[in-house]
């Protein structure tokens, strides 16, 4: 406690003695106050001691890098020598931009030159990084180095979920409470701007939150933290840092680590506040917007700021960024619908008119890092929602002015058929599907209400990792979850997901469609990806049997972009032929066959190899029934009564059915092969 504090401490305890009866019970009050850890906690708080060589107080653990000895014991703490073998380095970089992945790069080729034989790694934390727990809880062998590089962004950015992952481990009375003990050391440089983000609190404040969090986390803090800006005298700062730090893991002296002794607690508390606070940030800063706050009183971002690098990634792949978290896109189909060149394979299977669909989503983040999706890098990812929330008339209006604004675009196209034109000025039908995770949203159900209030019908597609949400959804036209993979390991490989426990929550979310949801019309989306997920006919069979959906929607995978900095590793390789899928499909069939299930494959669109296997119960008098009838559907939600999926069932045209010669294309249109396309097929 200082001088102040006893001060004013003294004065409120003489104010207090002169109320008669309370004499006795004010003074013990306050006392136990003043030595409350909330008093002490705020006492702390002013003190910005930096030395790198301490930690924040923590009950005393077991060291286990092998290096590490003890020197002497104090008040404080013990204090131990920790001698730097050449231990394997890890770097670890986040970028948006790139500034930081250059850094990353140049320390990794310093580290090369200086040291050939060193064993060096380095890996994008946001892309290569497919389970944070490999690097941050379960610790690869031979006691590592680890250096990381990071950025801060004030706008929400995937650094937001790494800290958050840091902070949820530290709390997380599960996991080890020290789980980077085994590391020799670690140091962490931040990149930044000081000229528009100077404040103490702004600078490279990730990079402070992560040095911090590492250290709590048992972490050896082997060089200071580096923070550089990248307006001021930026290759100057860089190198200088780098070329000491290089020094420093090269030389192999031993540095100084202290940590606190648990035994006294009381009495070290009370004298030694000083060397308690290296850390000067909290988990506050880990959003430090000036929005408003939420429940916990911790500050929120905008999942998409305007003038986010997400925002600009996302507008550059044509994205139409809604309010700060929705988006919608002009899907390819709906301009080859307008040309008269065919309608997406959801026209084959449930008379979706491709012109007057709009794609969109109302939650741009996702709990998953598919390897088959479209998004690159930037995308938001996280667990929970912490982001600001957008009222759902803001996201359906801002929807509906994006997608007509990209439709009237479309005018002077070559071949827009004028009637299709003007139907497209009214949209029919909304596929909840883009980007990320529509049912994150927190007003979902009222999203869909305004749809549905307008007419529109609702397809959305989840990625059975929310169980809550799934369980409290209401009414939609079509209900979809994505079913990657056939088992608990290959569903890991291919959607990389952030929970943990993805595969019970897969479950979960399976459970609740056979029976909180047994009235919607579900349906499983597959996605084949050669490589990745073509295997496990059994284990697919076996979740089929789980969720019982209405419907099986196979679709091969389509090849978006090269892996080459966008977090996509896929390649042609992974992209399976139409035979291929043709085999699976068939496979499965049989299977859920042989288990008594009465599925059927009911339709095809060869076009995008995709491939519908329907419940026999929409096998009627031998005639498919998989298509929808609206009309009847918004009917039945405005009766107000209970009703399935049907109820409101219309009849497959013959050119859709599964082997049928038009594999699925309308005969009203006319297949359009690009010519470069038509080229090789001759
Ligand atoms: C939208 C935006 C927000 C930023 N916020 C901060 C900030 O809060 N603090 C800071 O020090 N730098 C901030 N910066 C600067 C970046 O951290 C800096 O440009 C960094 O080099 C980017 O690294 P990268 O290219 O690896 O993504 C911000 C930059 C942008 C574009
Ligand atoms: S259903 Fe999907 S693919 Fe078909 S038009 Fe709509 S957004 Fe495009």
């Amino acid at each position: 406690m200082n001088s102040e504090s006893i001060t004013v401490s003294l004065a409120v305890l003489f104010l207090i003695s002169i109320y008669g009866k309370f004499s006795l019970f004010f003074p013990i009050l306050l006392i136990s106050l003043i030595y409350s850890p909330f008093f002490k906690s705020i006492n702390n708080n002013n003190n910005n001691n930096n030395d790198f060589t301490t930690v924040r107080k923590r009950k005393v653990r077991k060291i286990i890098a092998p290096s590490v000895k003890k020197l002497s014991k104090k008040r404080t703490g013990d204090i131990y020598t920790v001698s730097t073998p050449n231990t394997p380095i890890y770097i670890f970089y986040s970028s948006l931009t790139g500034t930081s992945k250059r850094i990353a790069q140049q320390i990794f080729n310093q580290f090369k030159i200086s040291n050939n034989e060193l064993e060096i790694k380095i890996l994008s934390i946001d892309d290569d990084i497919d389970d944070l727990d490999d690097y941050f809880i379960k610790i690869p062998n031979g006691n590592p180095r680890y250096i990381l590089v990071l950025p801060s962004y004030e706008t929400d950015s995937p650094i937001d979920y790494f800290l958050e992952f840091l902070n949820e481990t530290n709390n997380d009375f599960r996991i080890d409470k020290f789980p980077l003990n085994s590391l020799t050391g670690f140091t962490v440089v931040g990149l930044g701007d000081s000229e528009s983000w100077g404040g103490e609190k702004e600078f490279c404040y990730q990079a402070s939150i992560a040095d911090n969090l590492i250290s709590k986390l048992g972490g050896r803090r082997m060089f200071p933290l580096g923070k550089i800006c990248v307006k001021n005298d930026f290759k100057n700062v860089a190198d200088g840092w780098i070329n000491r730090m290089i020094d420093v893991f090269n030389d192999n002296e031993p540095f100084l680590f202290e940590e606190e002794d648990d035994n006294d607690d009381k009495e070290d508390n009370e004298s030694n506040s000083s060397d308690k606070d290296t850390d000067t940030w909290e988990m506050e800063d880990l959003n430090k917007s000036d929005e408003l706050p939420d429940d916990n009183g911790l500050e929120k971002k905008q999942m998409v700021a305007k003038d986010s690098p997400t925002y600009k990634s996302l507008t550059k792949q044509g994205y139409t960024v809604v309010g700060s978290h929705s988006g919608v896109k002009i899907c390819r189909w709906t301009k080859a619908a307008l040309r008269g060149r065919g309608f997406c394979y959801k026209y084959a299977f449930y008379g979706i008119n491709s012109h007057r669909c709009m794609e969109t989503t109302p939650a741009l983040s996702c709990s998953n890092k598919c390897v088959f999706c479209w998004r690159h890098g930037t995308n938001p990812v996280g667990t929970t929602w912490r982001w600001e929330v957008d009222k759902p008339e803001l996201i359906l209006k801002g929807a509906l002015e994006g997608h007509y604004s990209k439709i009237k675009q479309m005018r002077g196209v070559p071949g827009v058929i004028s009637k299709r034109f003007d139907e497209a000025f009214k949209v029919r039908h909304c596929a909840l599907s883009l980007v990320g995770e529509p049912i994150f949203y927190p007003y979902i159900n009222e999203f869909l209400e305004m749809l549905h209030d307008e007419e529109i019908s609702s397809f959305l597609v989840c990625n059975a990792q929310h169980p809550d949400q799934l369980r409290t959804l209401s009414k939609v036209t079509q209900l979809y979850v994505s079913i990657d993979a056939g088992s608990k390991n290959e569903l890991k490989i291919v959607d990389r997901p952030l929970f943990r426990d993805f595969w019970e929550r897969m479950e979960e979310c399976l459970d609740i469609l056979r029976t909180i949801q047994k009235n919607q019309r579900t349906v499983f989306r597959l996605t084949l990806v050669k490589g990745f997920n073509m295997n496990e006919i059994q284990g697919y069979a076996d979740l089929v049997e789980r969720g019982l959906p209405s419907l099986i929607e196979i679709k091969g995978a389509t090849f978006c972009g090269s892996s080459d900095g966008n977090g996509n590793p896929l390649t042609m390789q992974n992209i399976p032929f139409y035979e291929e899928c043709v085999k699976f499909v068939n496979k499965l069939n049989e299977e859920l066959n042989r288990r008594g299930l009465n599925y059927g494959i009911s339709a095809e669109h060869s076009h995008s190899c995709c491939f519908l296997i329907a419940n026999e119960k929409f096998l009627i008098n031998g005639e498919w029934y998989t298509h929808i009838d609206y009309e009847k559907f918004f009917q039945l939600l405005k009766s107000g009564k209970e009703f399935n999926e049907m109820d409101y069932i219309a009849k497959t045209p013959k050119w859709a059915y599964f082997g049928s010669k038009e594999g699925g294309f309308s005969p009203d249109d006319v297949r359009f092969i690009r010519k470069q396309k038509k080229e090789s097929k001759e």
